[in-house]
């Protein structure tokens, strides 16, 4: 007893050296629960004032039924990206046996034996389809509860071979399917803003579309980690498909509520790039998920849409700025843009507050 309580203040924790282990085990979290550990490792941990408290109960997000009446529909989602950033859609188009499919999918991968998922963990994503546990791994302070297969779908879709078969079939649907509902959203968002319905697909927003499958297995200790951290996303639009687990919440004046998971609804929030197009109409906003404590592993899918022509200039829409709504942002570049989202943690919205002018 006395030994093991020299050893470990002989050897103070070496965070950079248990991330390469973990790394190294091209396992991710999965294979740290199947390995059967009932404690969470330290790298983890979260500070406790950055951890989930109690379960919030309401859902106070816009449920949308995009087969409206259009003008209807516009106003709902500009009511929605201004007021919550979020908002779920149903009667979208896509087929709800191939959300299905798709969420069964992505889960079988995660689900292959060792060797098979093994060969697919690399941070590099050229290839364009890569499986690896927390983008941010080796920038964050701590690690979060979940794995991730992430394939480019556009503006080409990632080499065939490098698509993990189990789910190449589902991935191809899905990207048809949801390159119409991303334009179909985007020219939804644009009316909203009184521009021009293609306004946003002309700037090449719908081609740049980057989906992640995450899988975040059941967690011992839930109240030691999440499932994602705090976060906004970079891009223009994201589409989620939630499976029944639920654990996503979303900050609503200042308080933490729930995005109930509805079967064959489709969760919608604005990024930070098309909070900054926007002017400030549309606001992107925080979320996160909370550790999975269900035996039953939660399964999510999400597409980012961003634009992929890199050195044009991005920035609040000249339409929308005028001398009484002067513009809240400078002009950038994408690659600049993306650059600087890969240099920091997953965090909250230092991205648009770079950007930010300062007018006052
Ligand atoms: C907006 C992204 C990052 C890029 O989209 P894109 O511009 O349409 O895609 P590209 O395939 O053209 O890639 C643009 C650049 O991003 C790089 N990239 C594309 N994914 C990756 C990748 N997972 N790893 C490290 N390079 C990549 C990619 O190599 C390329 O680099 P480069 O050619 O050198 O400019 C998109 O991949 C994306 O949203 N990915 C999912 C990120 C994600 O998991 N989001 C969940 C919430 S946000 C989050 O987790 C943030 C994490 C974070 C991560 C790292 C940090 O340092 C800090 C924070
Ligand atoms: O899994 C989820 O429900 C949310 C994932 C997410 O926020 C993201 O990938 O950006
Ligand atoms: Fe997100």
């Amino acid at each position: 007893m006395t030994a093991t309580i020299i050893s470990a203040a002989a050897s103070p924790y070496d965070r950079r050296k248990e991330v390469e282990e973990f790394e190294n085990t091209k396992l991710g979290v999965k294979g740290l629960v199947d390995s059967g550990i009932h404690r969470v490792p330290t790298i983890f941990h979260h500070p406790p004032d950055s951890l989930p408290e109690s379960d919030p109960e309401e859902d106070p997000i816009p449920v949308i039924d995009l087969s409206g009446p259009e003008s209807e529909v516009v106003d709902r989602v500009q009511a929605a990206a201004a007021k919550f950033g979020f908002f779920q859609v149903v009667n979208h188009g896509v087929p709800v046996s191939l959300l299905d499919r798709l969420v069964k999918a992505v889960r079988g991968f995660h689900e292959l034996p060792a060797p098979e998922k093994t060969a697919h963990y690399r941070r590099d994503v050229s290839a364009g389809a890569s499986f690896f546990s927390n983008v941010d791994l080796f920038v964050s302070k701590a690690a979060s509860w979940r794995d991730t297969l992430q394939i480019r779908l556009g503006p080409t879709l990632a080499d065939l071979d490098a698509i993990p078969s189990i789910c190449r079939e589902e991935v191809i649907e899905w990207d048809k399917e949801v390159k119409q509902l991303g334009e179909r959203l985007l020219a939804l968002l644009c009316q909203g803003l009184g521009v021009h319905a293609n306004r946003l697909k002309e700037m090449s927003c719908s081609e740049g579309r980057v989906m992640v499958g995450h899988y975040y297995p059941y967690c011992p200790e839930p109240e030691k980690t999440v499932g994602i951290a705090c976060h906004t996303d970079p891009g223009l639009v994201t589409v989620l498909l939630q499976d029944q687990v639920g654990g996503l919440q979303v900050k609503h004046d200042g308080k933490w509520v729930n995005v109930k998971s509805i079967h064959g609804a489709l969760v919608i929030n604005i990024g930070d790039l098309l909070q900054i197009t926007s002017n400030d109409q549309y606001t992107s906003v925080e979320h996160r998920v909370v550790a999975n404590s269900h035996r039953e592993p939660r399964v999510s899918v999400g597409v980012f849409f961003n634009p992929s022509l890199r050195d044009n200039l991005y920035g609040p829409l000249p339409e929308l700025v005028s001398a009484e709504k002067p513009a809240v942002y400078r002009q950038f570049t994408y690659s600049d843009y993306i650059t600087r989202f890969f240099k920091k943690e997953l965090d909250g919205k230092s991205l648009p507050n770079y950007y930010r002018l300062q007018n006052e």
